[in-house]
Protein backbone atom coordinates (compact mmCIF):
# COMPACT_ATOMS: atom_id res chain seq x y z
CA UNK A 1 0.00 0.00 0.00
CA UNK A 2 0.86 3.75 -0.82
CA UNK A 3 0.76 6.55 1.19
CA UNK A 4 1.19 10.41 0.57
CA UNK A 5 2.80 13.51 2.63
CA UNK A 6 1.80 16.94 2.19
CA UNK A 7 3.99 19.44 3.84
CA UNK A 8 2.27 21.95 4.58
CA UNK A 9 4.77 24.60 6.68
CA UNK A 10 3.34 27.16 8.99
CA UNK A 11 2.26 30.87 10.01
CA UNK A 12 6.10 31.90 9.94
CA UNK A 13 5.89 30.55 6.40
CA UNK A 14 4.22 31.98 3.40
CA UNK A 15 5.00 35.67 4.19
CA UNK A 16 4.95 36.63 0.19
CA UNK A 17 1.35 35.57 0.39
CA UNK A 18 0.27 38.46 2.71
CA UNK A 19 -2.09 40.04 3.33
CA UNK A 20 -4.34 37.18 2.25
CA UNK A 21 -2.71 34.57 4.69
CA UNK A 22 -3.65 36.57 7.20
CA UNK A 23 -7.07 35.00 7.18
CA UNK A 24 -6.61 31.64 5.72
CA UNK A 25 -3.46 29.46 6.05
CA UNK A 26 -2.20 29.69 2.91
CA UNK A 27 -2.23 26.00 1.97
CA UNK A 28 -6.13 25.79 2.62
CA UNK A 29 -6.12 29.28 0.02
CA UNK A 30 -8.80 28.66 -2.89
CA UNK A 31 -6.62 28.10 -6.28
CA UNK A 32 -9.33 27.29 -9.66
CA UNK A 33 -12.34 27.29 -6.55
CA UNK A 34 -10.35 24.59 -4.28
CA UNK A 35 -8.26 24.30 -1.77
CA UNK A 36 -4.45 24.30 -2.70
CA UNK A 37 -4.00 21.11 -1.40
CA UNK A 38 -7.42 20.21 -2.51
CA UNK A 39 -5.17 19.62 -6.29
CA UNK A 40 -2.73 17.40 -4.05
CA UNK A 41 -5.42 14.86 -2.43
CA UNK A 42 -7.35 14.35 -5.52
CA UNK A 43 -3.90 13.41 -7.22
CA UNK A 44 -3.20 11.13 -4.73
CA UNK A 45 -6.57 9.44 -4.36
CA UNK A 46 -6.22 8.72 -8.29
CA UNK A 47 -3.37 6.50 -6.99
CA UNK A 48 -4.53 3.40 -6.58
CA UNK A 49 -3.44 1.96 -3.29
CA UNK A 50 -3.44 4.91 -1.43
CA UNK A 51 -4.33 4.11 1.78
CA UNK A 52 -3.56 7.59 4.01
CA UNK A 53 -2.77 11.06 3.46
CA UNK A 54 -1.09 13.01 6.20
CA UNK A 55 -0.43 17.10 6.30
CA UNK A 56 2.62 17.89 7.95
CA UNK A 57 3.20 21.42 9.36
CA UNK A 58 3.22 23.56 12.42
CA UNK A 59 -0.32 25.57 12.32
CA UNK A 60 -2.21 25.50 15.17
CA UNK A 61 -4.85 23.02 14.28
CA UNK A 62 -7.62 25.75 13.91
CA UNK A 63 -11.56 25.55 12.76
CA UNK A 64 -10.68 26.07 9.37
CA UNK A 65 -8.41 23.16 8.74
CA UNK A 66 -10.41 20.79 10.76
CA UNK A 67 -13.21 21.75 8.43
CA UNK A 68 -11.36 21.05 5.71
CA UNK A 69 -9.64 17.76 6.71
CA UNK A 70 -13.16 16.50 7.98
CA UNK A 71 -14.91 16.96 4.23
CA UNK A 72 -12.23 16.22 2.39
CA UNK A 73 -12.47 12.76 4.34
CA UNK A 74 -15.81 12.56 3.43
CA UNK A 75 -15.74 13.40 -0.48
CA UNK A 76 -12.33 11.27 -0.75
CA UNK A 77 -12.99 8.54 1.50
CA UNK A 78 -9.49 7.94 2.28
CA UNK A 79 -8.07 8.43 5.93
CA UNK A 80 -6.73 12.76 6.11
CA UNK A 81 -4.69 13.28 9.02
CA UNK A 82 -3.17 16.63 10.21
CA UNK A 83 0.32 15.92 12.25
CA UNK A 84 1.44 19.26 13.79
CA UNK A 85 5.33 19.38 14.65
CA UNK A 86 6.24 21.28 17.80
CA UNK A 87 8.31 23.96 16.25
CA UNK A 88 9.56 24.42 12.20
CA UNK A 89 11.36 21.08 11.65
CA UNK A 90 11.96 21.88 8.28
CA UNK A 91 11.56 19.30 4.81
CA UNK A 92 13.02 16.39 6.52
CA UNK A 93 12.55 16.51 10.18
CA UNK A 94 9.03 16.68 10.42
CA UNK A 95 8.48 13.63 8.08
CA UNK A 96 11.37 11.60 10.47
CA UNK A 97 9.42 13.26 13.45
CA UNK A 98 6.11 11.32 12.13
CA UNK A 99 7.72 8.49 10.93
CA UNK A 100 5.99 5.70 12.61
CA UNK A 101 2.99 7.22 11.27
CA UNK A 102 3.68 7.10 8.37
CA UNK A 103 5.37 3.57 8.38
CA UNK A 104 2.01 2.31 10.38
CA UNK A 105 0.41 0.04 8.08
CA UNK A 106 3.83 -0.79 6.25
CA UNK A 107 3.45 1.19 3.51
CA UNK A 108 6.06 -0.24 0.66
CA UNK A 109 6.41 3.28 -0.57
CA UNK A 110 5.28 6.94 0.29
CA UNK A 111 5.03 10.35 -1.94
CA UNK A 112 5.75 13.80 0.09
CA UNK A 113 4.89 16.73 -1.52
CA UNK A 114 5.39 20.87 -1.04
CA UNK A 115 1.72 22.29 -0.42
CA UNK A 116 2.88 25.15 -2.44
CA UNK A 117 3.24 23.80 -5.89
CA UNK A 118 0.97 23.27 -8.73
CA UNK A 119 1.18 20.81 -10.82
CA UNK A 120 -0.23 17.52 -13.20
CA UNK A 121 0.95 15.26 -10.45
CA UNK A 122 2.16 12.76 -12.64
CA UNK A 123 2.33 10.57 -9.64
CA UNK A 124 1.31 6.75 -11.38
CA UNK A 125 4.09 7.38 -13.77
CA UNK A 126 6.46 8.15 -10.73
CA UNK A 127 5.86 5.28 -9.51
CA UNK A 128 6.44 3.01 -13.07
CA UNK A 129 9.87 5.18 -12.98
CA UNK A 130 10.71 4.12 -9.57
CA UNK A 131 10.30 0.40 -10.82
CA UNK A 132 12.73 0.60 -13.89
CA UNK A 133 15.23 2.62 -12.02
CA UNK A 134 17.88 1.70 -9.90
CA UNK A 135 16.83 -1.57 -7.77
CA UNK A 136 13.12 -0.72 -8.01
CA UNK A 137 13.24 0.85 -4.72
CA UNK A 138 15.28 4.17 -5.47
CA UNK A 139 13.71 7.31 -4.13
CA UNK A 140 12.56 10.15 -6.92
CA UNK A 141 12.61 13.37 -7.26
CA UNK A 142 9.91 14.64 -10.24
CA UNK A 143 11.96 17.49 -12.17
CA UNK A 144 10.99 20.21 -14.35
CA UNK A 145 13.38 22.34 -16.64
CA UNK A 146 13.83 25.82 -16.11
CA UNK A 147 15.78 28.74 -17.77
CA UNK A 148 19.10 29.72 -16.73
CA UNK A 149 18.55 32.58 -14.94
CA UNK A 150 15.30 31.00 -12.94
CA UNK A 151 17.10 27.92 -11.81
CA UNK A 152 18.99 29.34 -9.58
CA UNK A 153 15.82 30.25 -7.37
CA UNK A 154 15.12 26.56 -6.84
CA UNK A 155 17.42 23.02 -6.18
CA UNK A 156 18.85 22.32 -9.23
CA UNK A 157 19.74 18.99 -10.25
CA UNK A 158 22.62 16.37 -12.45
CA UNK A 159 21.54 13.97 -13.93
CA UNK A 160 22.98 10.90 -15.24
CA UNK A 161 21.07 11.36 -19.05
CA UNK A 162 21.63 7.81 -19.74
CA UNK A 163 20.40 6.33 -16.21
CA UNK A 164 18.52 9.83 -14.77
CA UNK A 165 20.60 8.95 -11.37
CA UNK A 166 21.03 11.99 -9.96
CA UNK A 167 24.79 13.05 -9.76
CA UNK A 168 24.61 16.28 -8.21
CA UNK A 169 22.20 18.37 -6.21
CA UNK A 170 22.46 22.07 -5.31
CA UNK A 171 20.02 23.76 -3.65
CA UNK A 172 19.47 27.72 -4.94
CA UNK A 173 22.63 27.71 -6.03
CA UNK A 174 24.60 31.30 -6.69
CA UNK A 175 25.73 30.31 -10.17
CA UNK A 176 24.45 28.24 -12.62
CA UNK A 177 24.63 24.47 -12.36
CA UNK A 178 21.90 22.80 -13.90
CA UNK A 179 18.70 23.53 -15.44
CA UNK A 180 16.59 20.64 -14.36
CA UNK A 181 14.79 21.75 -11.06
CA UNK A 182 13.61 20.20 -8.24
CA UNK A 183 9.48 20.36 -8.10
CA UNK A 184 9.41 19.68 -4.15
CA UNK A 185 7.05 16.31 -4.91
CA UNK A 186 9.18 12.99 -4.41
CA UNK A 187 8.61 9.46 -3.90
CA UNK A 188 10.36 7.62 -1.20
CA UNK A 189 10.46 4.09 0.67
CA UNK A 190 10.86 3.37 4.13
CA UNK A 191 14.49 3.15 3.58
CA UNK A 192 14.90 6.93 3.54
CA UNK A 193 14.37 7.25 7.27
CA UNK A 194 17.79 5.27 7.61
CA UNK A 195 19.26 8.39 6.07
CA UNK A 196 17.70 10.71 7.94
CA UNK A 197 18.49 9.32 10.71
CA UNK A 198 22.20 9.06 9.77
CA UNK A 199 21.88 13.39 9.31
CA UNK A 200 19.68 13.04 12.86
CA UNK A 201 22.25 11.20 14.70
CA UNK A 202 25.31 13.46 13.62
CA UNK A 203 23.62 16.76 14.23
CA UNK A 204 23.14 15.90 17.83
CA UNK A 205 26.64 14.57 18.01
CA UNK A 206 27.62 17.99 16.86
CA UNK A 207 25.23 19.67 19.92
CA UNK A 208 26.75 17.56 22.32
CA UNK A 209 30.39 19.22 21.29
CA UNK A 210 28.55 22.59 21.16
CA UNK A 211 27.32 22.04 24.24
CA UNK A 212 23.91 24.03 23.14
CA UNK A 213 21.00 24.11 25.09
CA UNK A 214 18.26 23.26 23.63
CA UNK A 215 19.55 20.36 21.78
CA UNK A 216 17.52 17.89 20.74
CA UNK A 217 15.38 20.47 18.71
CA UNK A 218 17.97 22.08 17.07
CA UNK A 219 19.18 17.89 16.25
CA UNK A 220 15.69 17.41 14.67
CA UNK A 221 15.87 20.34 12.00
CA UNK A 222 16.73 18.36 8.83
CA UNK A 223 16.17 19.67 5.52
CA UNK A 224 15.70 17.34 2.84
CA UNK A 225 17.17 19.39 0.19
CA UNK A 226 20.70 20.58 1.74
CA UNK A 227 20.58 17.75 4.20
CA UNK A 228 19.36 13.81 2.19
CA UNK A 229 19.78 15.10 -1.44
CA UNK A 230 22.80 16.77 -1.52
CA UNK A 231 24.53 13.41 0.46
CA UNK A 232 22.56 10.89 -1.76
CA UNK A 233 23.36 12.18 -5.11
CA UNK A 234 26.17 9.65 -6.63
CA UNK A 235 25.17 6.85 -4.57
CA UNK A 236 22.71 5.52 -6.99
CA UNK A 237 20.03 5.93 -4.80
CA UNK A 238 18.53 8.85 -5.68
CA UNK A 239 16.77 9.26 -9.37
CA UNK A 240 15.00 12.66 -11.37
CA UNK A 241 11.68 11.78 -13.03
CA UNK A 242 11.82 14.99 -15.51
CA UNK A 243 8.56 16.41 -16.82
CA UNK A 244 7.33 19.05 -19.40
CA UNK A 245 3.41 18.83 -17.37
CA UNK A 246 2.61 21.78 -16.12
CA UNK A 247 4.20 22.99 -12.98
CA UNK A 248 4.67 25.83 -11.08
CA UNK A 249 5.39 27.46 -7.66
CA UNK A 250 2.68 29.30 -5.53
CA UNK A 251 4.47 32.00 -3.32
CA UNK A 252 3.26 35.10 -4.05
CA UNK A 253 -0.35 36.12 -4.84
CA UNK A 254 -0.23 36.78 -7.76
CA UNK A 255 1.32 33.02 -8.51
CA UNK A 256 -2.00 32.15 -7.29
CA UNK A 257 -3.50 33.62 -10.01
CA UNK A 258 -1.30 31.62 -12.70
CA UNK A 259 -1.42 28.64 -10.62
CA UNK A 260 -5.32 29.36 -11.13
CA UNK A 261 -5.27 29.58 -14.85
CA UNK A 262 -3.50 26.15 -15.05
CA UNK A 263 -5.65 23.97 -12.87
CA UNK A 264 -8.37 25.77 -14.76
CA UNK A 265 -7.13 24.39 -18.02
CA UNK A 266 -6.27 21.32 -17.03
CA UNK A 267 -10.27 21.06 -16.23
CA UNK A 268 -11.30 20.16 -19.06
CA UNK A 269 -9.98 17.10 -18.60
CA UNK A 270 -10.36 16.11 -14.88
CA UNK A 271 -13.30 17.96 -13.33
CA UNK A 272 -15.14 19.82 -17.02
CA UNK A 273 -18.26 20.08 -14.28
CA UNK A 274 -16.05 22.74 -12.42
CA UNK A 275 -16.33 24.91 -15.83
CA UNK A 276 -18.79 27.52 -16.33
CA UNK A 277 -20.25 27.44 -19.28
CA UNK A 278 -22.51 30.15 -21.59
CA UNK A 279 -26.16 29.66 -21.37
CA UNK A 280 -29.37 31.56 -21.57
CA UNK A 281 -29.76 33.84 -18.77
CA UNK A 282 -26.53 33.52 -17.12
CA UNK A 283 -23.78 35.68 -17.55
CA UNK A 284 -21.45 35.85 -20.34
CA UNK A 285 -18.29 33.28 -20.30
CA UNK A 286 -14.71 34.19 -21.61
CA UNK A 287 -12.56 31.07 -21.56
CA UNK A 288 -11.93 28.89 -18.42
CA UNK A 289 -13.67 30.34 -15.33
CA UNK A 290 -14.72 28.53 -11.95
CA UNK A 291 -18.11 29.88 -10.34
CA UNK A 292 -19.05 28.75 -6.77
CA UNK A 293 -23.36 27.50 -6.85
CA UNK A 294 -24.06 30.04 -4.08
CA UNK A 295 -22.75 32.74 -6.37
CA UNK A 296 -25.07 35.16 -7.51
CA UNK A 297 -24.24 36.75 -10.97
CA UNK A 298 -26.35 39.44 -13.55
CA UNK A 299 -26.61 37.89 -16.48
CA UNK A 300 -25.11 41.25 -18.06
CA UNK A 301 -21.66 40.53 -16.20
CA UNK A 302 -19.15 39.21 -18.58
CA UNK A 303 -16.41 37.17 -16.58
CA UNK A 304 -13.15 35.21 -17.72
CA UNK A 305 -10.52 34.12 -18.80
CA UNK A 306 -9.33 32.82 -16.07
CA UNK A 307 -11.55 34.04 -12.79
CA UNK A 308 -12.80 32.19 -10.28
CA UNK A 309 -15.45 33.11 -7.82
CA UNK A 310 -16.01 32.19 -4.79
CA UNK A 311 -18.99 31.09 -2.22
CA UNK A 312 -21.56 33.47 -1.62
CA UNK A 313 -20.11 36.24 -4.15
CA UNK A 314 -22.60 38.89 -5.76
CA UNK A 315 -21.88 39.96 -9.39
CA UNK A 316 -23.89 43.27 -10.36
CA UNK A 317 -25.10 44.41 -13.55
CA UNK A 318 -22.55 45.15 -16.39
CA UNK A 319 -19.40 44.01 -14.29
CA UNK A 320 -16.50 42.89 -16.12
CA UNK A 321 -13.80 40.77 -14.36
CA UNK A 322 -10.92 39.27 -15.65
CA UNK A 323 -7.87 37.00 -15.06
CA UNK A 324 -8.97 37.34 -11.44
CA UNK A 325 -9.91 35.65 -8.15
CA UNK A 326 -12.77 36.51 -6.04
CA UNK A 327 -12.70 35.46 -2.83
CA UNK A 328 -16.43 34.72 -0.73
CA UNK A 329 -18.93 37.19 0.35
CA UNK A 330 -17.59 39.93 -1.81
CA UNK A 331 -19.37 42.11 -3.81
CA UNK A 332 -18.73 43.51 -6.99
CA UNK A 333 -21.22 46.68 -7.96
CA UNK A 334 -22.42 46.99 -10.98
CA UNK A 335 -20.48 48.44 -13.82
CA UNK A 336 -17.27 47.94 -11.93
CA UNK A 337 -14.10 46.10 -13.40
CA UNK A 338 -11.99 43.69 -12.03
CA UNK A 339 -8.48 42.85 -13.75
CA UNK A 340 -5.52 40.41 -12.95
CA UNK A 341 -6.80 41.35 -9.02
CA UNK A 342 -7.78 38.82 -5.82
CA UNK A 343 -10.70 39.96 -4.36
CA UNK A 344 -10.56 39.82 -0.32
CA UNK A 345 -13.71 37.87 1.38
CA UNK A 346 -16.55 40.09 2.33
CA UNK A 347 -14.58 42.67 0.41
CA UNK A 348 -16.82 45.85 -1.98
CA UNK A 349 -16.01 47.33 -4.81
CA UNK A 350 -18.78 50.54 -5.85
CA UNK A 351 -20.13 51.14 -8.88
CA UNK A 352 -18.15 52.17 -12.00
CA UNK A 353 -14.82 51.49 -10.05
CA UNK A 354 -12.02 49.93 -11.36
CA UNK A 355 -9.44 47.39 -9.47
CA UNK A 356 -6.74 46.95 -11.74
CA UNK A 357 -3.04 44.64 -11.73
CA UNK A 358 -0.26 43.89 -13.74
CA UNK A 359 0.50 40.48 -14.43
CA UNK A 360 3.21 38.72 -13.25
CA UNK A 361 3.50 35.82 -15.75
CA UNK A 362 5.63 33.76 -17.02
CA UNK A 363 7.81 34.74 -20.63
CA UNK A 364 5.63 33.43 -23.03
CA UNK A 365 8.21 33.17 -25.43
CA UNK A 366 10.36 30.67 -23.02
CA UNK A 367 9.34 27.90 -22.90
CA UNK A 368 10.85 27.02 -19.76
CA UNK A 369 10.45 30.46 -17.87
CA UNK A 370 8.89 30.13 -14.89
CA UNK A 371 6.36 32.84 -12.72
CA UNK A 372 9.31 35.38 -10.55
CA UNK A 373 7.88 35.02 -7.64
CA UNK A 374 9.56 38.55 -7.27
CA UNK A 375 10.04 40.61 -3.82
CA UNK A 376 7.73 43.23 -3.15
CA UNK A 377 10.16 46.28 -3.61
CA UNK A 378 12.68 47.44 -6.26
CA UNK A 379 14.88 49.76 -5.69
CA UNK A 380 12.80 51.29 -2.93
CA UNK A 381 9.49 51.08 -5.56
CA UNK A 382 6.67 48.87 -5.44
CA UNK A 383 6.82 46.21 -8.45
CA UNK A 384 3.86 46.39 -10.21
CA UNK A 385 1.93 43.21 -9.57
CA UNK A 386 -1.64 42.21 -8.96
CA UNK A 387 -3.85 44.32 -6.66
CA UNK A 388 -4.84 42.60 -3.93
CA UNK A 389 -8.02 43.53 -1.73
CA UNK A 390 -7.12 42.28 1.76
CA UNK A 391 -10.54 41.10 3.82
CA UNK A 392 -13.68 43.35 4.38
CA UNK A 393 -12.05 45.87 2.32
CA UNK A 394 -14.17 48.82 1.17
CA UNK A 395 -13.73 50.49 -2.40
CA UNK A 396 -16.00 53.48 -3.06
CA UNK A 397 -17.88 54.37 -6.94
CA UNK A 398 -15.92 55.94 -9.82
CA UNK A 399 -12.16 55.15 -8.35
CA UNK A 400 -9.56 53.51 -9.96
CA UNK A 401 -6.80 51.37 -7.62
CA UNK A 402 -4.20 50.44 -9.69
CA UNK A 403 -1.52 47.74 -8.98
CA UNK A 404 -2.06 48.52 -4.64
CA UNK A 405 -2.13 46.24 -1.97
CA UNK A 406 -4.75 47.14 0.14
CA UNK A 407 -4.31 45.59 3.90
CA UNK A 408 -7.74 44.01 5.37
CA UNK A 409 -11.04 46.01 6.89
CA UNK A 410 -9.80 49.45 4.72
CA UNK A 411 -12.44 51.70 3.58
CA UNK A 412 -10.79 53.81 1.12
CA UNK A 413 -12.16 57.27 0.08
CA UNK A 414 -10.41 57.93 -3.54
CA UNK A 415 -8.18 56.74 -6.00
CA UNK A 416 -4.95 55.11 -5.61
CA UNK A 417 -1.80 53.71 -7.55
CA UNK A 418 1.12 51.33 -6.97
CA UNK A 419 1.07 51.76 -3.11
CA UNK A 420 0.66 49.50 -0.18
CA UNK A 421 -2.27 50.83 1.89
CA UNK A 422 -1.54 49.94 5.37
N1 LIG B 1 5.98 20.56 7.83
C1 LIG B 1 6.82 21.50 7.48
N2 LIG B 1 6.78 21.98 6.24
C2 LIG B 1 7.67 22.92 5.90
C3 LIG B 1 8.62 23.46 6.81
N3 LIG B 1 9.35 24.38 6.15
C4 LIG B 1 8.88 24.43 4.90
N4 LIG B 1 7.85 23.57 4.75
C5 LIG B 1 7.07 23.30 3.54
O1 LIG B 1 7.96 22.76 2.60
C6 LIG B 1 7.74 23.28 1.30
C7 LIG B 1 9.04 23.92 0.82
O2 LIG B 1 9.16 25.18 1.40
P1 LIG B 1 10.48 26.04 1.52
O3 LIG B 1 11.34 25.47 2.58
O4 LIG B 1 10.03 27.45 1.61
O5 LIG B 1 11.31 25.80 0.19
P2 LIG B 1 11.14 26.48 -1.25
O6 LIG B 1 11.84 27.78 -1.31
O7 LIG B 1 9.72 26.42 -1.64
O8 LIG B 1 11.96 25.46 -2.16
C8 LIG B 1 11.57 24.11 -2.19
O9 LIG B 1 10.63 23.89 -3.22
C9 LIG B 1 11.12 24.16 -4.56
C10 LIG B 1 10.00 23.81 -5.52
O10 LIG B 1 8.91 24.62 -5.30
C11 LIG B 1 12.36 23.30 -4.85
O11 LIG B 1 12.92 23.65 -6.14
C12 LIG B 1 13.41 23.52 -3.78
O12 LIG B 1 14.48 22.63 -4.02
C13 LIG B 1 12.82 23.26 -2.41
O13 LIG B 1 12.46 21.93 -2.26
C14 LIG B 1 6.56 24.22 1.43
O14 LIG B 1 5.40 23.51 1.03
C15 LIG B 1 6.50 24.57 2.90
O15 LIG B 1 5.18 24.79 3.33
C16 LIG B 1 8.62 22.93 8.14
O16 LIG B 1 9.39 23.35 9.00
N5 LIG B 1 7.70 21.97 8.41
Amino acid sequence: MLKAVILIGGPQKGTRFRPLSFEVPKPLFPVAGVPMIQHHIEACVKVPNMKEILLIGFYQPNEELNRFLSSAQQEFRVSIRYLQEYAALSTGGGIYHFRDQILSGGPEAFFVMNADVCSEFPLPEMLEFQKEHGDGRSFVIQGTTANRKQSLNYGCIVENQDTNEVLHYVEKPSTFVSDIINCGIYLFTPEIFHHIGLVFQKHQRDLLLEEQVNGWQRAEVIRLEQDIFTTLAGQGKLYVYTTNRFWSQIKSAGSAIYASRLYLSQYHKTHPERLARNREGSPVIIGNVYIHPTAAIDPTAVLGPNVSIGKGVSIGAGVRVRESIILHGATLQDHCCVLNSIVGWDSTIGKWARVEGTPSDPNPNDPYAKIDSETLFRDGKLTPSITILGCNVSIPSEVIILNSIVLPHKDLNRSFKNQIIL
